[in-house]
């Protein structure tokens, strides 16, 4: 889940692009890019990092020009090499830049037509690479016997559903023209449109979260639908078009359990509400199941869990403690690459306050467990810490299923529930009791907030793939090629293989 910002204003963008992605950061912490246009020129900066540490003040003050499109990576296909972040760009036809949130199912065998059939060459193994040149085809297949216009992009667009499988919400710039922005036909992945009125005129933002529109003072207008289209052009005229056959919005549930912000509503939900819906129905479950239990105190596990942890306390009339304090300067660990990083860094990250557990019954709150990392860890630091005994809540239902359209959990065998029933995962992390949210639970809460929104994409939970293209072939082969250790390392120089020209890339780093 990676975060995409697209903008076309009326004064220079490259700050809102930065504070934009600021905002976005906890969708990816692997690396960052900004593209800006100005005239006909692109001038683009990415690497390996951290928004702060990407972009530099010589870098900020060439990427010029009053529109522009921002990418934060969070890997799910290819490497983690500097050359993969993104945005990616081809200069063939007119010159196109993208960044995609998501990920294409059918990538390998879209790579073999753009090289046979289309005649174009991937130069990495990123999936995102592939999209744009399958969009660059599109737009000069479409634009072959007239101009570029609307109508012609949207051609394209329409040309991009009916090859892509998979989940992608797009932010696009095409030198001279404008800014193209789409979301996959079941809109899986989130994306959100905003404007605001300047002096000079209107301003248009696109988004992966609400919450970027509201730091940067623009007002939300609505999300995109599934399989819409929209295109800016560089004056701020605004269209849109729906460019897919039969587009059945199917948003992915777990952005409402894990990846979202709280303050930021996708699809007409609030996620933080949805997260509090969350509390209250494992409460319930809790009431129901364990009306005797003896729990002396609800903790959350910072950050993600907070919201349905009080909810839950709230409602069945409990303490509520912030008994593990969260280490401000460590990012999110789910998203880290590689176990043995993930594992130390729930260490650094949370730290228990002894008074807290000393002697009592503590039921622990996470939003969910994945591999375990985090539940197994803070479990034993709750015991160290001198509880009595250690239950645990999980405010999603068990994640047994890989994801394959934008969250980097590809193999079942990492995933804890995997082959598990409740007892044996409850052993497995060392806790006393376990108790998780029931699936239909989780959809009611979501729902609760939009009830037009007919049907999610549960398949970490269920292993439904609402794209109903997902083989056993395919979940073998990214099983194959994602789990930790097969993963290829960032090669030492990764910046030097071929790219759009990055500018201030050259310039020795004088710390600015
Ligand atoms: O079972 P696991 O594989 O450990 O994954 C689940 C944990 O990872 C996430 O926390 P993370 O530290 O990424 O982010 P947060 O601070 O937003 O909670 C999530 O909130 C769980 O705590
Ligand atoms: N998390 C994402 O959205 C990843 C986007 C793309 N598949 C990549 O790996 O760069
Ligand atoms: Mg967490």
């Amino acid at each position: 889940m990676c975060g995409i910002i697209g903008i076309v204003g009326k004064n220079p963008v490259n700050q809102m692009l930065y504070d934009g992605l600021l905002v976005l950061q906890h969708r990816g912490q692997d690396a960052a890019g900004i593209v800006t246009t100005d005239g006909p020129t692109f001038f683009m900066h990415k690497n390996n990092g951290l928004v702060q540490d990407v972009f530099q003040t010589r870098h900020m003050r060439n990427l010029i020009g009053n529109a522009g499109i921002a990418h934060v990576r969070y890997p799910t296909a290819g490497s983690s090499s500097a050359a993969e972040a993104q945005p990616f760009y081809v200069n063939s036809p007119f010159g196109i830049v993208l960044g995609h949130n998501g990920n294409l199912t059918n990538s390998d065998q879209l790579k073999r037509e753009m090289f046979r059939q289309d005649l174009r060459h991937i130069n990495t193994s990123s999936d995102s690479e592939v999209l744009l040149n399958v969009l660059a085809h599109e737009i000069e297949d479409a634009a072959k016997n007239s101009s570029l216009d609307p109508d012609t992009i949207f051609k394209a667009v329409a040309g991009v559903h009916r090859r892509c499988r998979g989940a992608y919400g797009v932010v696009a710039m095409i030198a001279n023209y404008g800014l193209l922005a789409f979301r996959d036909p079941y809109g899986i992945r989130p994306l959100i449109i905003g404007k605001a009125q300047t002096e000079k005129g209107v301003e248009y933002m696109v988004a992966s979260e609400s919450v970027a529109l509201d730091v940067l003072g623009f007002q939300v207008m609505r999300d995109v639908a599934p399989g819409e289209a929209i295109f800016i052009d560089l004056e701020g005229n605004f269209y849109s078009r729906q460019c897919a056959d039969n587009p059945f919005l199917s948003p992915c549930i777990f952005e409402y359990v894990y990846l979202a912000r709280p303050d930021s509503v996708i699809d007409q939900v609030s996620v933080y509400q949805t997260r509090l819906h969350m509390g209250e129905s494992l409460a319930e479950k809790i009431h129901k199941q364990w009306a005797h239990h003896d729990i002396d105190v609800v903790i959350p596990i910072p950050d993600t869990s907070r919201p349905s942890a009080l909810q839950l306390a709230n409602a069945l009339n409990l303490t509520y403690r912030e008994g593990f304090i969260k280490n401000r300067y460590i990012g999110r660990t789910f998203i880290m690459p590689g176990q043995a990083l993930r594992q130390k860094s729930v260490r650094q990250k949370l730290n228990p306050i002894g008074m807290e557990f000393k002697g009592k019954n503590v039921l622990l709150v996470d939003d969910s467990i994945v591999r375990g990392t985090t539940s197994e860890r803070i479990v034993q630091m709750a015991r160290e810490a001198g509880a009595n005994k250690v239950f645990f809540a999980s405010a999603a239902p068990p994640v047994r299923f890989p994801n394959v359209y934008g969250i980097d959990m590809p193999s079942r065998d990492e995933l804890l529930a995997t082959g598990r029933d409740d007892d044996q995962i409850r052993r497995e992390i060392g806790a006393d009791a376990l108790i998780y949210q029931d699936l239909d639970a989780l959809i009611h809460g979501v729902k609760l907030s939009n009830p037009d929104i007919q049907r999610f994409d549960c398949s970490c939970f269920d292993g439904d793939y609402v794209t109903g293209d997902v083989t056993e072939g395919y979940l073998a082969a990214i099983e194959a090629a994602r789990r930790d250790g097969a993963k290829s390392p960032r090669p030492a120089n990764s910046s030097t293989q071929l790219d759009l020209n990055l500018v201030g890339s050259t310039a020795p780093d004088d710390g600015q």
